[in-house]
């Protein structure tokens, strides 16, 4: 199962109370945990950093570690780091960071600190926010209805691969592109072989999850040149498995479907007003008004999708 959502408003607006809706809609789908990537107000210079510390009984410890790294890095947290936490024993954190000297050797550094610490994203504008729980339960902790944005993704989870963590759970950032994020319903059965080879490339994979895989995967082939609809293309006949899959940047959405075309994805575009999920009802819980639903039910698609006057075709 899982259920997947993708979201494109045509002008800054609730796009983080469209995702959550998005997603209460599909929580029978999987509600292991659920997961958000928000696109807000590209930023010119420092990085939103959304991140999950493991044991918040070292919480100011930890912390301490954190900021050490980014000072070696020349960065630091432009305010006091959002904390949030609850009965579990991990707790989460959103910081503004001044940019570091090489954002690779950074994030790099930062995953030394993985028994502790997970980044989940660094992005100008790429938040994302991922808990075990439902919908309503994960957006009531992390305020994700209030988030303002452009676009983004939600997912909700029934694991087959890795345990129900919650740094295991989707979206997954592109580590360590910057403002890539993914959600993918589905298996990917070359998972080891694909993790194996983009590892000796020196990508870093923080979980056991097969889904964590294409994010790197295709952000690694639009580094080596394709356009995201290249890439999309080629994952259909490089990458095993059944899925379908939603890749976001700050440019907009694109999505690939295997060639078994087992996993739905159904789409309402209104010029630019696009909502897309696994499931008709969900995409009709934010489409309120008479509207045309295509369903993407064939095999081998891909498709991109661009945020207002933006393209992802170049
Ligand atoms: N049910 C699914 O689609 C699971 C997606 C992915 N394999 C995971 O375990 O998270």
């Amino acid at each position: 199962m899982c259920g997947i959502a993708g979201r494109i408003l045509t002008a800054p607006g609730q796009v983080g109370a469209d995702l959550v809706d998005l997603m209460d809609a599909q929580e029978h789908r999987g509600a292991d945990s659920t997961g958000f990537a928000v696109y807000g107000p590209p930023r010119d210079t420092g990085y939103v950093l959304r991140a999950m510390g493991f044991d918040k009984s070292r919480q100011d410890a930890d912390l301490n570690a954190f900021e050490a790294v980014l000072k070696d890095h020349s960065s630091g947290f432009l305010s006091d780091p959002k904390i949030v936490t609850d009965e579990n024993r991990h707790y989460c954190f959103r910081a503004e960071i001044s940019d570091p000297t090489d954002l690779q050797a950074w994030v790099r550094d930062a995953d030394e600190l993985t028994d502790r610490f997970e980044v989940q994203s660094c992005g100008r504008s790429l938040e994302i926010i991922k808990d075990i729980g439902g919908a309503e339960a994960v957006a009531e902790k992390h305020g994700v209805r209030d988030i303002i944005g452009t676009h983004g993704l939600g997912h909700a989870r029934l694991a087959t691969e890795s345990s129900v963590l919650p740094n295991a759970s989707h979206p997954f950032w592109a580590r360590p592109f910057s403002d890539v994020a993914i959600v993918h319903n589905g298996q990917i059965t070359d998972y080891f072989t694909w993790r194996d080879k983009l590892s000796r490339k020196g990508y870093r994979f923080l979980t056991e999850n097969d889904s964590e895989l294409i994010a790197v995967w295709v952000s690694d082939q639009m580094k080596a040149g394709l356009t995201m609809e290249q890439a999309l293309k080629k994952s259909i006949t490089s990458i095993d498995g059944v899925f379908t899959y939603m890749i976001a940047t700050p440019d907009g959405i694109g999505f690939a479907k295997d060639r078994f075309a087992m996993k739905p994805l159904v789409v309402v575009n209104r010029n630019g007003d696009l909502a897309a999920a696994t499931e008709e009802q969900a995409v009709r819980r934010v489409m309120t008004e008479e509207c045309d639903v295509i369903n993407y039910d064939g095999p081998s698609l891909t498709g991109i999708w661009g945020v207002g006057n933006r393209s992802l075709a170049a």
